[in-house]
């Protein structure tokens, strides 16, 4: 379990006002959750996610991972980056491998694994292309694999079909409910969008800004395995967004 225990942050810079990312942060995450986050712009989406990650060392309160206190980057998480983030000059194999490499596992080992999650991921026979070989939601699949292939028992995906077209992204998001719903991690899962939040999602997580806090946690009961476009005709799919986008709309007439 992933517990967020009061977490404020705050980023100081030389010469600049400081600025409140989060405050007074309070959640739990259940092992093999799916956790959306939504907010808007700036409400600290990225900084909680890179805090629980260890990425960013929150200036008070505590994240504890299965009861163990996060003070720095750790093996428990991995992340699926917006902007795809893969070696330029390695091929498709080498950059799913490459963190099985940071890991000590021997050659042969990461070559086995790393074509067997090419292969989840639908990249069968693209190993030995390079990312510049491939389109924005090939890339994203590696990435999605990369992250898949280190095993860690939390994904952290950072807007990760934010870059992606609209056909792409949806083509996505059925591709990434397919494999979590086959293979569960914990995920917590950053998006702009939604609809997004509502499909993927068991919770959505609304943010508010300035400072950024919790405004409230949305559960979303409907069944799995999801079947994406039967749960888009259903009722309680717009019943969720509505409420959705009702609260969004109160934040966004307090702050514009
Ligand atoms: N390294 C940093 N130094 C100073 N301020 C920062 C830094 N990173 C983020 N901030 C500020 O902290 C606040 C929260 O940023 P964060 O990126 O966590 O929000 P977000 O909700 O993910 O935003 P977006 O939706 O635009 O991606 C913003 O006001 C941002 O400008």
């Amino acid at each position: 379990m992933i517990s967020i225990k009061d977490v404020s942050h705050r980023y100081t810079a030389k010469g600049r006002e400081e600025t409140v990312a989060l405050s007074n942060v309070n959640l739990e995450i259940e092992d093999n959750e799916f956790v959306t986050i939504i907010g808007p712009s700036g409400c600290g989406k990225t900084t909680l996610m890179r805090a629980v990650g260890g990425l960013v060392q929150p200036t008070e309160g505590e994240i504890t991972i299965d009861g163990q206190r996060v003070t720095g980057p750790h093996q428990q998480a991995a992340v699926v980056f917006q902007n795809f983030a893969l070696l330029p000059w390695a091929s498709i194999l080498d950059n799913v491998a490459f963190g099985l490499e940071l890991q000590g596992m021997g050659k042969a080992d990461r070559i086995a694994k790393a074509e067997q999650y090419i292969k989840r991921v639908g990249l069968s026979g693209f190993e030995r292309k390079y990312p510049r070989e491939l389109s924005g939601g090939m890339q994203q699949r590696v990435g999605l694999a990369r992250a898949l292939a280190v095993e860690t028992p939390i994904l952290l995906m950072d807007e990760p079909f934010g870059a992606l077209d609209q056909q792409t992204r949806r083509y996505m998001q059925e591709e990434l409910i397919q494999i979590w719903e086959g293979d569960r991690r914990t995920v917590i899962f950053v998006t702009h969008d939604m609809e997004e939040a509502v499909l993927l999602g068991d919770k959505v997580v609304l943010m508010s800004a300035r400072p950024g806090k919790i405004e409230e946690v949305i559960d979303v009961d409907i069944a799995r395995p999801r079947d994406p476009e039967a749960v888009e005709r259903s009722e309680v799919f717009a019943e969720k967004k509505e409420y959705l986008w009702r609260r969004l709309r109160e934040m966004y007439q307090v702050t514009a």
